[in-house]
C-alpha cells in the first residue's frame, strides 16, 4: 500500500517534459509530491512542502516513465535462426511472422499470460510505466480474438495502457487465402473485428510488399474507423510505399516504422496530427537504414520512440537501448530523444492530455498520472553516454513504486 502522499527529493537534474519542443523544465536539486496516482507538485527541493512519506533519490536523476507505444508481447516462440539468417545478408520479408504464428496458436493460455508478463516485468525494470500491445500473431478468428482477450485481461488489471487488433498483419498461409487474400480481408473487417471490438481500442494494418496492399489497407482502416476504433498503421518499412500517407489521409494517430520516406511522406507528416513512431531497435534487427527521425524533427513531425518488442525485427522492451540508438545514430540529441520515448509515445496513443476520464502520461506534470524513472547517474545525458548500463533504479507507476533499487516489486 502506497502512503497517500510521498515527497522525492534530493534529484540532482529533473526533466520533466514538456508538451510543446524544447518547453519541458530542467530543474536541478529537485523534489516531487506524489499524492494518490498523480503528481501534485514539482519544483527546487529547497521549496517543498511536506507529504507523508519522503523518498530521498541521493542525487540521481529524473525522467519521466518511458511511454513504449508500439510493442507485439502476445506470442510465442522466437526466430534466432532467422535472425542469423540476417547476419549473413538475408533480407527481412513479412513471410516470418507466419513462423510466429504456428508457436503462438499452439501455445496454451496460461503459457501466453506466462510470456506476456514476463515482457512486462522486463518493460517496467528498464522504466517502462505505459504500453500498447497488439495481437496479430494468430490471424483466425479465434486465435485473435484469444490474443485480444489475453490483452484486454491486463488492460483492465491497469497493467497495459493500450490495446490494438492486429489481424491484418498478414495473410494467413492457408489454402483458404493463400490465392485469395481479400477474402481474409473481408474475415478481418468482418467478423473478426466485430468479435475483438469489446477488447481494444486500436485497428492497426501492415500496409507493405509482401502484407497489405493500398486497397486492403483503405478497407481495414475505413472498418476500424467505423467500429469507433482509433487508427494506427505499420508503413514504409521495406520499402517505400502508401503506408505514410494513407495513415494520414485517414488521420491515424501514428504511422510506425517510416524508413522508406519520400519529402511528401515527411511533409505530409508535417502538416497532420499523426505521429512518426520510430523504431530504433527494429532499423538494427533488420539492418535496414534508419528512420530519418532527424529530418522529421527539423519538417515540424511529431516523432515517437518506441520498441516494437517482437520476435521477428525486435526482440526487446528496453526503451533506454532505443532512445540510446536514437541519439547515437539518428541524430537526435538526448532531450529530444527522451521527449520522444516519453511525450511523443504518449501523443501517439493520445494520452499526452487527460481524456476519457484518464490521466495524461509522458511528462512530470501536475495532474499527469505519477509515473516516473530515477536513474543511476546524475544527469539524463548518460542514457547515450553509458548506452547498455542497467541505469533504471526506481520506477513509480500510477503512484506505485514497482522498481526500487532495481528490484521489481509490482506485477
Ligand atoms: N512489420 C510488421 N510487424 C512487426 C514484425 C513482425 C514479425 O516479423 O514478426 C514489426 O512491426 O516489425
Ligand atoms: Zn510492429
Amino acid at each position: 500500500m502506497s502512503p497517500a502522499s510521498t515527497c522525492i527529493t534530493g534529484i540532482r537534474e529533473l526533466w520533466t517534459v514538456g508538451s510543446e519542443p524544447g518547453s519541458g523544465r530542467t530543474i536541478r536539486d529537485a523534489a516531487i509530491i506524489i499524492e494518490g496516482d498523480r503528481f501534485a507538485w514539482v519544483g527546487p527541493a529547497a521549496e517543498a512542502g511536506s507529504a507523508d512519506a519522503v523518498v530521498d533519490a541521493g542525487g540521481r536523476a529524473a525522467i519521466p516513465g518511458w511511454v513504449d507505444s508500439h510493442t507485439h508481447l502476445i506470442f510465442d516462440g522466437d526466430r534466432a535462426d532467422e535472425f542469423a539468417a540476417r547476419l549473413d545478408g538475408q533480407a527481412y520479408a513479412a513471410g516470418g511472422i507466419n513462423v510466429t504464428v504456428n508457436a503462438t496458436n499452439s501455445a496454451s493460455d496460461e503459457r501466453l499470460r506466462t510470456n506476456i508478463r514476463g515482457r512486462l516485468r522486463d518493460a517496467w525494470l528498464g522504466g517502462t510505466t505505459a504500453l500498447e500491445t497488439k495481437t496479430g500473431y494468430a490471424l483466425s478468428l479465434d486465435g485473435e480474438l484469444r490474443s485480444a482477450e489475453l490483452a484486454a485481461e491486463l488492460y483492465r488489471a491497469g497493467n497495459l495502457e493500450a490495446v490494438t487488433f492486429l489481424g491484418a498483419h498478414l495473410v494467413p498461409d492457408s489454402p483458404a487465402y493463400r490465392d485469395n487474400p481479400d477474402a481474409y480481408v473481408d474475415l478481418v473487417v468482418g467478423e473478426m473485428l466485430a468479435a475483438v471490438r469489446p477488447h481494444v481500442q486500436w485497428m492497426d494494418v501492415f500496409c507493405e510488399r509482401g502484407a497489405f496492399n493500398a486497397a486492403q489497407t483503405r478497407r481495414v482502416l475505413e472498418a476500424g474507423r467505423d467500429a469507433g476504433l482509433g487508427l494506427r498503421v505499420h508503413g514504409n518499412q521495406i520499402g517505400p510505399g502508401e503506408g505514410v500517407a494513407l495513415a494520414v489521409e485517414y488521420g491515424a494517430a501514428s504511422v510506425d516504422h517510416c524508413n522508406f520516406m519520400s519529402d511528401a511522406d515527411i511533409d505530409a507528416l508535417a502538416n497532420s496530427d499523426t505521429v512518426a513512431t520510430v523504431l530504433p531497435a527494429c532499423d538494427l534487427s533488420t539492418r535496414v537504414q534508419f528512420a530519418p527521425a532527424r529530418e522529421l524533427l527539423d519538417a515540424g513531425a511529431t516523432v515517437a520512440i518506441a520498441s516494437n518488442c517482437n520476435p521477428g525485427t525486435s526482440y526487446t522492451t528496453s526503451m533506454q537501448y532505443c532512445v540510446a540508438t536514437a541519439v547515437l545514430q539518428m541524430g537526435l540529441s538526448v532531450p529530444e530523444a527522451v521527449r520522444a520515448a516519453t511525450w511523443g509515445g504518449a501523443r501517439a496513443l493520445r494520452r499526452e492530455e487527460a481524456r476519457d476520464g484518464l490521466p495524461a502520461l509522458g511528462a512530470v506534470e501536475v495532474g499527469h498520472r505519477a509515473d516516473l524513472q530515477l536513474l543511476d547517474a546524475p544527469s539524463p545525458t548518460h542514457l547515450a553516454y553509458r548506452p547498455g548500463m542497467p541505469l533504471t533504479h526506481s520506477v513509480w507507476r500510477a503512484g506505485e513504486r514497482v522498481v526500487a533499487g532495481r528490484c521489481l516489486t509490482g506485477l
